[in-house]
């Protein structure tokens, strides 16, 4: 007898791609520093906010990291639309593994315990097993990952998954050579990528 195939097995970012960690960032910014100059959604490119922000003028880039640093920033973060529907019909797939796979800040005081306790509230304790905490992604073994960062480096220089690039407003505007593939929103076909994977 044939053994089973194997699931597949999905890794699914955090910010970016399940929490609207750009939207908060330029709000609260907006709120805590209405004088300062920012940079509006529209206007965002590379994944660092940060060094964005360091370019407009350099004491910007502390004042930024001040927002997402502050208790509270990663908590409150709003559902990216359609995410939280779609990672637990994820959930529910046959022959399907879902985790999410999300890095911290290097301040992570707040961040580390806050990311544990949104996945709770949004996704319920039995998601909460399912956090994989790294800053190095090419460690963990998976058939997809789904993520904003458009360039995601680290120890395997032969990652085991395919990254498939969430849209954000950072990383919109990059052309992506083949056979990088793309998921342009929740709304768009996150099942077919999926299958196609399978069938590979
Ligand atoms: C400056 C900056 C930092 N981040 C942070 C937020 C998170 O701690 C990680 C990315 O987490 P993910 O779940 O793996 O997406 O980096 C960021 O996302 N964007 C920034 O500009
Ligand atoms: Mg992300």
């Amino acid at each position: 007898m044939g053994s089973a195939a194997a699931p597949l097995r999905v890794l699914v970012d955090m910010d970016g791609v399940l929490a609207d960690f750009e939207g908060a960032v330029l709000r609260e910014f907006r709120a805590r520093f209405p004088a300062e100059p920012r940079v509006e959604l529209e206007e965002r490119r590379g994944f660092s906010v940060r060094e964005q922000y360091r370019s407009l003028r350099e004491d910007l880039a502390a004042k930024v990291a001040s927002v997402y640093e502050s208790p509270g920033f990663f908590l409150d973060l709003d559902p990216v639309p359609g995410a939280l529907e779609a990672v637990q019909e994820m959930l529910q797939m046959q022959d399907t593994e879902v985790f999410i796979c999300t890095s911290p800040l290097r301040n992570y005081e707040h961040c580390v315990v806050e990311k544990y306790k949104w996945v709770e509230k949004h996704l319920g304790p039995k998601f909460v097993e399912r956090i994989i905490l790294t800053r190095d992604k090419t460690m963990v073994a998976a058939d997809l990952l789904f993520d904003d960062k458009d360039t995601i480096q680290g120890t395997e220089p032969n990652p085991s998954w395919e990254h498939i690039l969430f849209t954000c407003c950072h990383n919109r505007h990059i052309q992506l050579p083949a056979p990088r593939r793309r998921l342009h929103s929740w709304a768009d076909d996150w099942k077919a990528i999926l299958e196609s994977k399978r069938r590979q």
